[in-house]
């Protein structure tokens, strides 16, 4: 409970610069093959991070250490400041899984999926209230797809669902974003409308972006030409967002009704 406390007071405290993700000598081997070797480096809160790699790099590998489901072998990671190992703040932090996780065939609607993303285990057992709902609408909203809530989920487009499953990594307005390969599979001009609409929560929001993907040449444009760092066949890409007048705004929901 300290350590909740200590982080949620990190989060408010923070300034615009401030270190979101920490990887410090990080290292993973599965049996003799060794896939992270040392690797360091240092989000800082609002940035956008492009991982890039090979297949095979460990670019998936690192993310499921970020998010608490592989341990490191080696060396430590730090998400707001807190070590992985005792962070609990996971609310702070929204994910988007690679879409071909999905099973197509899963029977749930929109507003189903967008309500499953709130964070905690007292939120699954019992019934949503008013709030939550507003929440999920909000979400929608936010992405531009709530005459969408009542479909089912696999009867969507490709486009269509990945912002749905965006919509439910806002659902708990975090602070980080952490997207995997979230344009594959889609077509050409989806994935473009669908950078445009990062790009945006990245300039007008305080969420920080780490978005793995193949594509070097779609974000190029965006996080430069050249990666911040590399290590082994990753690299990091890394474009900041910091206009400092913007650094109190923290409420996604809240900014997109004061802009609407
Ligand atoms: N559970 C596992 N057991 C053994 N080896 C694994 C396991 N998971 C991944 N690997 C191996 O570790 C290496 C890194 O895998 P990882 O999925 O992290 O790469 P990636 O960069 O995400 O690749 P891709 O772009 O293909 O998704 C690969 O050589 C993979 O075969």
């Amino acid at each position: 409970m300290e350590e909740r406390q200590q982080s949620a007071h990190y989060v408010r405290e923070a300034g615009c610069h401030r270190e979101i993700i920490a990887l410090d000598r990080v290292s993973f081997a599965f049996g003799t093959q060794q896939v992270l070797d040392d690797v360091n480096f240092a989000v800082q809160e609002r940035d956008f991070v492009g991982l890039i790699g090979a297949n095979g790099a460990g670019k998936t590998t690192l993310l499921r250490m970020i998010v608490g489901l592989t341990k490191p072998q080696r060396g430590e990671i730090r998400l707001f400041g807190t070590p992985a190992a005792r962070f609990r703040d996971w609310h702070l932090i929204g994910y988007v899984p690679q879409r071909n996780h999905f099973n197509p065939l899963f029977p749930a609607t929109v507003r189903e999926v967008v309500t499953s993303g709130l964070y905690g285990r007292r939120k699954l057992l019992r019934r949503l209230t008013k709030a939550d709902m507003d929440r999920a609408a909000d979400a929608l909203d936010t992405l531009d797809i709530p005459d969408l809530a009542d479909k089912r989920i696999g009867e969507l487009s490709g486009g269509q669902q990945q912002r749905v499953f965006l919509a439910r990594a806002l659902i708990n307005n975090p602070k980080l974003l952490i997207l995997d390969e979230p344009t594959v599979g889609i077509d050409m001009e989806t994935q473009l409308n669908f950078f445009q609409l990062i790009k945006h929560m990245h300039q007008h929001h305080d969420i920080t972006f780490l978005m793995v993907s193949h594509d070097l040449e779609m974000i190029r444009g965006y996080l430069g030409e050249r990666p911040k760092a590399t290590s082994g066949k990753l690299s990091f890409f890394v474009r900041h967002s910091h206009d400092l007048e913007d650094c109190a705004e923290t409420d996604l929901v809240h900014t997109l009704r004061k802009e609407g």
